[in-house]
């Protein structure tokens, strides 16, 4: 991966990248996996330091004093802004801004020279860090200054310094090891992919060309006290998240710094979802009399990487010039204005500000104004039509007002972006329209009807996912029986956005001749979805039919749980064990499915225990298992587990049968302590083991992932792949 996002002309796009921050925030930890995600070499300075003076950095520092170890600190700095400026990743010691020459070499790389990311953690995971004994790899306790003071005093010299800032999340302490950084590693790799601009597939302006946008408005002051499941409700068919950071954000219990309150914020709101950031200081709150904070706020948005940054038209060109420049690759530009109440959209005024926010490179541009007529959205939607059909950047239209909720809704349908006004101050408010009132409401405008899902079938999968639907807004036609597929290509809606065939397959036998029929008539847009094994017909001509077939959804949640658990870069690999237990009350059609999911994953040493011959011999076909062990029980299988694979990376059990909190304690010995995902879906309903229902639970190393999670990530996968958007 290259960064290369221009960061408006300012950095070549193999400048190395300085990590810079308090001590333990993480400069090393995430410098290493910043390394392996651009595949650049990683250099601590705190380590050549180290090599150079051939002694500890504390014993250095208590031979020497602090002031010898800056002196050569300084000197180190030098030499690495000016031998290694390219193709690096590089943390510096978390002193190193103390020194004004030092902060000068540095604010001048950040100005033109390259990305410089201060790293933020929660200041009490931190502590927790260097509270521990016997963990102090340097000397930093000689300081003898408190903790936060040092932090404190260090802050505005960490963000003059920076050009971006990356918030670390930590996980909770009862996490299991593996995954304790794993969160972390998501978030910078996601923040890296920001910077180096990889198109998001829900790019608020390929969604506003294509389609109706939903962006849920979230004041920022609401996300300490939300949680993943109330977001991931409150956000179910919204497009992106609009962080609204009014005045009222309470800063009196915090004990950083605005900025860095906001940045933790927002850092906690990334780690609850993955919806792009739309992020938009309050105007009014901050610009009118305070604009140095507004100006300082727009700056941190930048360097947060957020995807969306709303700046105010009510600035001078020269001072939005100024703003604009420290733009990031990672954030699009809004340009937003409220309208005159004596314009109208799409006149001469209206048209004049459109045209002032493109002329200053705005990416997108949203207007407001008090709508009093039905009619005005129907401008709106004319106006918008003309922009489409140009070059000119989308435009966002809000009307507001007290127009009852006809207006309100008629205004969802017609503008790109819906901004639930009720989410304002309460996440739980959140209005989404019912699919009834959006079929009503579009028909009276005289609109193309929202997108269209057809499920075929009648399984539980396809009752919860059509419910899900309905609630997101869609259109969705049920139908108990399969009908011909004739009857789904020729109903009125067929050239809807998405037709979505929920079809159970049966596991054997040839492929249902109504699912070949699908493949042929599918168009572009559509999703064919099996809940079974994919088809032959379908998988064969995926691209020629422009249909793509869903992994089978199983599989595809138990790869989904897996990676979520467990890194791929510090847990899987090639040299992980997975384990599939209890293989003969598996259905047949199952096993080459959790296979591939295995495959999937990149391990390649796979064995299966407790296998019937006619599972052994579907697990022979297949062409990645190396070893295979078959033996009655997992006691027996343990030397040879232990033999074929000693211990190696951690282990993926996907156990059918047993009762896996019971897994005989020599397991330990044969292979490394991993995951045990819990598929009560493959059992025969006589085995009569105990569900694992609970939360994932940690028991002597092993994370137990039960069946509760499982279908529910499946849900999600399912929801997804239907609709693209990410659960
Ligand atoms: N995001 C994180 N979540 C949990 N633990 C972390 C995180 N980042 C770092 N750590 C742990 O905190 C400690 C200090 O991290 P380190 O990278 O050495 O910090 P620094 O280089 O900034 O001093 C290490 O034990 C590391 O494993
Ligand atoms: O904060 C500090 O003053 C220091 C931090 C240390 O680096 P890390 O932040 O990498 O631990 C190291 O350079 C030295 O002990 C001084």
């Amino acid at each position: 991966m290259e960064l290369s996002g221009s960061f408006a002309g300012r950095w070549a796009p193999d400048a190395s990248v300085f990590l810079i921050g308090m001590r333990g925030v993480g400069k090393t930890t995430i410098g290493l996996m910043l390394s392996g995600v651009l595949s650049r070499p990683f250099l601590d300075a705190d380590r050549i330091f180290e090599s150079a003076v051939g002694v500890p950095l504390k014993q250095f520092v208590d031979e020497h004093g602090f002031s010898a170890f800056r002196d050569r600190e300084t000197l180190l700095l030098q030499q690495l802004v000016r031998e290694h400026a390219r193709g690096k990743v590089i943390a510096l010691g978390g002193g190193v801004v103390e020194r004004e020459e030092n902060r000068r070499i540095i604010e001048q790389y950040a100005a033109s020279r390259g990305p410089v990311i201060r790293i933020l953690r929660d200041p009490n995971a931190v502590l927790a860090f260097l509270s521990a004994p016997a963990k102090d790899k340097s000397t930093w306790t000689d300081l003898q200054e408190s903790y936060a003071a040092v932090w404190q005093r260090r802050i505005p010299w960490y963000e003059s310094c920076s050009n971006l800032a990356f918030v670390a999340p930590s996980p909770d302490s009862s996490a299991h090891p593996s995954l304790a950084l794993k969160a972390a590693e998501d978030a910078i790799k996601r923040f890296a992919e920001r910077l180096v601009g990889v198109p998001s597939p829900r790019s608020l302006r390929a969604l506003a060309a294509t389609r109706r946008t939903t962006a849920l408005v979230l004041p920022l002051s609401l996300v300490d006290e939300l949680d993943r499941p109330r977001l991931e409700a409150a956000t179910r068919g919204v497009d992106a998240i609009e962080i609204h950071i009014a005045q009222t954000l309470d800063i009196s219990t915090a004990r950083f710094d605005f900025g860095t309150h906001i940045a933790l914020l927002v850092g906690r709101l990334r780690t609850m979802t993955r919806l792009p950031l739309l992020y938009r200081p309050s105007r009014q709150a901050y610009s009118a009399h305070d604009a140095s904070t507004y100006f300082q706020l727009i700056k941190l948005g930048f360097e947060l990487a957020c995807e969306v940054v709303d700046v105010s038209l009510n600035l001078q060109d020269e001072e939005l010039a100024t703003l604009l420049e420290k733009r990031s690759p990672a954030s699009q530009i809004m340009l937003s204005s409220t309208l005159d109440p004596s314009q109208s959209w799409g006149d001469d005024g209206a048209r004049a500000v459109y045209a002032r926010a493109a002329r200053l490179g705005a990416n997108v541009i949203r207007l407001e104004k008090a709508v009093a007529s039905v009619d005005e959205n129907l401008e709106l939607r004319r106006w918008q039509t003309e922009i489409a059909a140009s070059d000119g950047p989308p435009l966002i239209g809000l009307g507001h007002g007290d127009t009852a909720r006809l207006s309100l809704l008629l205004n969802s349908l017609l503008t790109p972006v819906r901004l639930p006004g009720a989410a304002e101050n309460n996440v739980d408010k959140v209005v989404l329209f019912t699919a009834d009132e959006l079929r009503h409401t579009s028909r009276l405008a005289g609109l193309d009807h929202p997108r269209c899902v057809h499920l075929v079938g009648t399984t539980a999968a396809a009752t919860t996912l059509g419910q899900r639907l309905l609630d997101a807004g869609f259109r969705v036609d049920i139908t108990q029986t399969p009908p011909l597929l004739t009857d789904v290509f020729s109903h009125p809606d067929s050239r809807a956005v998405v037709h979505l065939a929920l079809i159970p397959q049966p596991s054997s036998g040839p492929p249902v001749p109504k699912l070949s029929l699908l493949a042929r008539n599918a168009t572009r847009h559509d999703v064919v979805l099996c809940l079974r094994r994919s088809s032959a017909a379908l998988s064969s001509r995926p691209q020629e039919a422009g249909v793509y077939v869903a992994e089978n959804t199983l599989a595809l949640a138990v790869s989904h749980l897996v990676v979520k658990h467990l890194s791929p870069v510090n847990a899987i690999s090639t040299r992980s064990t997975a384990i599939l237990l209890g293989v003969p009350t598996l259905s047949a059609g199952i096993v080459p499915e959790l296979l591939a999911a295995v495959h999937h994953l990149g391990i390649r040493r796979i064995a299966a225990v407790g296998c019937s011959s006619d599972a052994l011999e579907r697990l022979r076909n297949f062409e990645v298992l190396r070893t295979v062990v078959v033996t009655a029980s997992l006691d027996e299988a343990v030397p040879a587990l232990r033999d074929e694979f000693g211990a190696g990376s951690p282990t993926v059990i996907i156990s059918c049968d047993a009762d896996p909190p019971d897994l005989p304690p020599v397991l330990a010995h044969a292979v490394a302590p991993g995951i045990v995902v819990h598929l009560p879906e493959a059992r025969l309903p006589s085995s009569g083991a105990r569900q694992v229902e609970n939360q994932p639970r940690t028991i002597d190393g092993w994370l137990y992932v039960g069946s509760v999670e499982l279908s529910r990530e499946r849900e999600d996968r399912l929801y997804e792949v239907v609709t693209g958007y990410p659960v």
